[in-house]
């Protein structure tokens, strides 16, 4: 099959209330059906995975180490093939094998979802400038400096760091980097932003820096975001759902619900009500690991 069928998704996808959307009500951005994966040498690291992402949600996959996160992320991204199941995106159903091909589509593709990925490591060219950095994805399909002039000013304004244009990731501490980082998803003006711990290696003042801008740069744009850490705290300050997930052989196992307005501020971070829905995620945690 070179192209999937277009269907509806499914339509009890997950659809939290979230004002002035930018995409239809109910829609549903990545939906995970029976999805399993076992690697080439037997391990079983998704099992029977569900799991509906609603367009503009912003998600965090939590879990131990090994349970499957990084494999479910690569999944959603195309990166990796699932071994059976069936995955949507958007309005578009794609069965597992076509799913290369599906994410291969250009980006002016009018059916494929622009998805962007940035991971834990920043993962710079440490000889190209910032502006150089950044402009990366758009150069890699053909875009002139001319064209891309304005989107990489823009991705670059929306992280922060105007004014850094010309430095060289030697010269920025690693909060920055990650800054740039994000900046060169944001350049493709993605519509599915998956990160995998992209905040795992810094300290926790900048990662709660990062946390709240990241927050209210998702406010503006609304991508749908799948985020994947380690950190209880981070995952119900950002999320709008909590996924908990479980090792050998992976899963989800709860999901949590952070029925808390946006935009989320400090006092939430020290309320009790935050305490609560990080004891939720914790109990199911424990749980999942059989304590
Ligand atoms: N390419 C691979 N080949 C074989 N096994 C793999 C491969 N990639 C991952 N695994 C195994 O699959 C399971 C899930 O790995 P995965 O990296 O998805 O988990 P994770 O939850 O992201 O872990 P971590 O939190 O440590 O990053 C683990 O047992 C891992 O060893």
């Amino acid at each position: 099959m070179d192209t999937p069928s277009a269907q509806e998704c499914p339509e009890s996808c997950h659809q939290p209330d979230l004002p002035e959307s930018r995409f239809a009500k109910n829609s549903c951005a990545i939906a995970f059906h029976q999805v399993s994966k076992v690697y080439s040498n037997g391990t079983t690291a998704l099992q029977e995975m569900n799991l509906k992402i609603a367009e503009s949600e912003f998600i965090s996959l939590v879990g131990p180490s090994g349970c499957g996160k990084s494999t479910a992320l690569r999944i959603m991204a195309g990166l990796g093939e699932a071994s059976s199941g069936e995955i949507a995106w958007g309005a578009v159903q794609a069965d597992v094998k076509a799913a290369r091909k599906f994410w291969q589509r250009p980006f002016s593709s009018k059916l494929a979802p622009k998805l962007a990925f940035v991971f834990q490591e920043a993962a710079l060219m440490p000889w190209a400038t910032v502006l150089e950095n950044v402009r990366l994805p758009l150069q890699l399909v053909g875009m002139s400096k001319l064209a891309a002039r304005a989107a990489v000013a823009e991705a670059i304004a929306l992280v922060g760091l105007k004014g850094f244009e010309q430095a060289y990731p030697r010269e920025l501490s690693g909060g920055m980097k990650m800054r740039v980082s994000i900046a060169r998803a944001l350049v493709t003006q993605p519509d599915v932003l998956l990160m995998d711990e992209p905040f795992g290696a810094l300290d926790e003042m900048t990662r709660s820096k990062l946390n709240s801008d990241l927050l209210s740069l998702w406010s503006q744009k609304r991508w749908t975001v799948v985020f994947v850490t380690h950190n209880i705290y981070e995952a119900v300050y950002l999320s709008n759902r909590v996924v908990v997930m479980a090792a050998r052989p992976g899963r989800v196992v709860a999901e949590v619900e952070v029925a808390v307005p946006y935009p989320r501020t400090e006092e939430f971070r020290l309320s009790s009500l935050f305490n609560e829905y990080c004891r939720e995620v914790s109990g199911a945690l424990s749980l999942g690991a059989g304590f």
